[in-house]
């Protein structure tokens, strides 16, 4: 859980330029009393009655210094002069003292956390994503983000100064009559703590509706992600009906119990503020009546205090925002915590940037693996398998047997329970993670396309490559016939503004994009059954034209693609069933054989 101390982590690498900002800001918010103070004392000159004490002492020292009688004139010019310094020679060094570095310190650290937020998204492991869906995180990121940026001029420009402001006033005041400063004490420790005690609960019901909304936000990123599903189901009017009471749901939260306590709270304070000046009004009056103050300090103490409890409002205002805000900044740091995987890329190692890869044969060995998602539910058992280098070997079995899972392992994202998994010999636990997946490549049923020419698409692995290499992968993986049909060939833009291809396109490309890098182990999650004959035999012709070249594995949907494979291997309930050639499996009699004849007979595996 995330505390309050992060949200002030946040902006630690600007503390020092923060400390500076936040004292030069609270200090003008001083210099801002010299007015009413000057006013007060012009008042006294012109009424004949005494200055204050250290005032008489500078205009002493002011007429000795110039040689000039200490009278009216003088001491007029002086409290003009002050005044003059603290507004208009003030004016246009203040905003570059202050305004400059809140939002530069804010503007900087959205730079810094927007890294760490990426590098958190690339790191964490892949449950996270099982969980939580991109709407879901886009919003959080996003409102974490914003809330810390717009939450630092308010906090360290204004609340910060504005408290210092009033501890100033209260001190100025006790100075003239303790009495009237105890009043304003009383009345402003009651206000505030009244205040808070309500803003608490109010952060009660945000917390709730920055839920609430997270909830909508990620639903409303999935009926994007699956809107051919829903308009398939014809499932509109339920999925609008759902949308519409999670609306409600928040309308009634932000309306009926944020807006209006917030209201209730401006209710009270504005009462409270009204009746409490009159009081010091009262106070003030009884207290010139008996001579205690002069006229002056009558004056400058009813402005003060007047000043101080128009502070009241925005300070009240200031918290009612920072407590809107704190939730999701609280909701953003937890993101932030969550975990990374246990094989997490170090973006700060010199090693990820230099280009030192390893380089295997491609021998890959599962010894005694054993792994589940949950503790309670064992999803592979004691798996033992040798794959020689270039060996192609295909995982088959039922739908939930285990052959994705084991294929997860093998590329790290996930570390068996119990068990080793070699290559080379070596424990892939212990080498760099990084530099192990490069070697690996992966051809998913479903291929990604980023947004970007084909070219951009293809060489994503290995941007260095150059074109000629690109042209023999996408031979290779049959793809160099669908590029030459396409308007600009393979700068043509694909994705999300561009063209759009077929899932064989996709799959086809994908398996160049593969090969590009080169690697080492290749493995293939074979979806061809969603594919059509001629898609799917293009396929078929690109892995054998791989087979030999490099350790292949193919999780195998369809076994007509597994004939020519030198090992199939049978899971089944997570165990390995059965390993062999298809002759020898045919042989057997035993779970392949009965799969074999479901699919010849046009059964469907599952
Ligand atoms: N992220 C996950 N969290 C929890 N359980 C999971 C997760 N991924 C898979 N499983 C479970 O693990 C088991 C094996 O799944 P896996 O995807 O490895 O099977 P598969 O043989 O590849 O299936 P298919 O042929 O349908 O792709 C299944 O029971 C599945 O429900």
């Amino acid at each position: 859980m995330a505390k309050f101390r992060d949200l002030i982590d946040y902006f630690r690498p600007y503390w020092g330029w923060s400390i500076f900002s936040i004292t030069t800001s609270s200090i003008y918010e001083v210099i801002d009393l010299i007015v009413p103070y000057a006013t007060g004392q012009i008042l006294n000159v012109l009424s004949s009655q005494p200055l204050d004490k250290p005032l008489q002492d500078a205009i002493a020292l002011f007429s000795r210094v110039l040689n000039y009688p200490a009278n009216q004139f003088l001491t007029i010019g002086v409290l003009l002069g002050l005044i003059f310094l603290s507004t208009v020679a003030r004016a246009p060094i203040e905003p570059w003292l202050t305004s400059w570095f809140h939002w530069d310190i804010a503007l900087k650290s959205r730079r810094l956390q927007g890294q760490k937020t990426i590098e958190k998204i690339l790191t964490l492991p892949l449950e996270f994503y099982d969980e939580n869906n991109p709407g879901r995180i886009a919003g959080r990121v996003a409102r974490g983000l914003a809330n810390h940026t717009w939450g630092y001029p308010e906090i360290a420009g204004q609340l910060l100064p504005k408290l210092f402001r009033i501890v100033a006033i209260f001190l100025m005041i006790w100075v003239i009559d303790w009495r009237i400063a105890g009043l304003l004490l009383i009345s402003f420790v009651i206000i505030i703590g009244l205040t808070l005690r309500k803003l608490k609960r109010l952060i009660w019901h945000e917390e709730r509706l920055d839920k609430y909304m997270e909830n909508t936000e990620s639903r409303t990123s999935e009926i994007i992600t699956n809107i051919k599903t829903v308009k398939a189901f014809a499932t509109e009017p339920k999925e609008l009906k759902r949308q519409k009471q999670r609306l409600d749901r928040e309308l009634t939260v932000v309306d009926y119990r944020i807006h209006k306590g917030y209201v209730k709270l401006l209710t009270y304070q504005r009462t409270m503020v009204q009746f409490c000046v009159f009081i010091v009004l009262g106070l003030t009056l009884a207290e010139t009546l008996k001579g205690k103050i002069t006229i002056g300090h009558f004056v400058m103490t009813l402005t003060l205090s007047s000043m101080a409890y128009a502070e009241l409002q925005p300070i009240s205002n200031l918290a009612e925002v920072f407590a809107r805000r704190i939730s999701s900044m609280l909701r953003f740091h937890d993101f932030l915590q969550t975990p990374s995987g246990e094989a997490t890329i170090d973006f700060l190692s010199p090693e990820n940037i230099a280009d030192t890869d390893y380089q295997f044969t491609g021998k890959v060995e599962f010894s005694h693996v054993s792994f589940g998602y949950e503790d309670k539910r064992k999803v592979l058992q004691d798996i033992n398998l040798l794959i020689e280098p270039y060996q192609t070997v295909a995982l088959v079995g039922k739908s939930g047997s285990g052959k994705s899972t084991l294929v997860k392992l093998l590329l790290r994202y996930f570390e068996p329970q119990t068990g080793k998994i070699l290559i080379d010999g070596q424990d892939i636990c212990t080498l760099d993670v990084s530099k192990y997946r490069r070697r690996l490549a992966i051809v998913h049923q479903e291929v990604d396309i980023f947004n970007g020419t084909v070219l951009d698409n293809l060489t994503y692995g290995r941007p260095d490559a150059t074109l000629e290499q690109v042209q023999a992968a996408c031979r290779i993986a049959r793809v160099d016939e669908v590029v030459q049909h396409l308007p600009q060939g393979y700068y043509t833009v694909v994705g999300e503004r561009g063209v759009r291809l077929s899932g064989g396109q996709r799959q086809r490309l994908g398996i160049a994009r593969a090969l590009l890098v080169e690697p080492d182990v290749l493995i293939f999650d074979e979806a061809t059954s969603s594919l059509d004959y001629e898609s799917e035999r293009s396929i078929q012709l690109a892995m054998r034209a791989i087979q030999g070249t490099r350790t292949t594995i193919i999780i195998a949907h369809r076994l007509s693609t597994v004939r020519e494979a030198d090992k199939i291997v049978v899971l089944d309930q997570g165990k390995v069933a059965e390993v062999g050639s298809h002759e020898e499996l045919l042989h057997q009699n035993g779970i392949y054989h009965r799969l074999h004849s479901l699919q010849e007979t046009g059964g469907i595996i599952a």
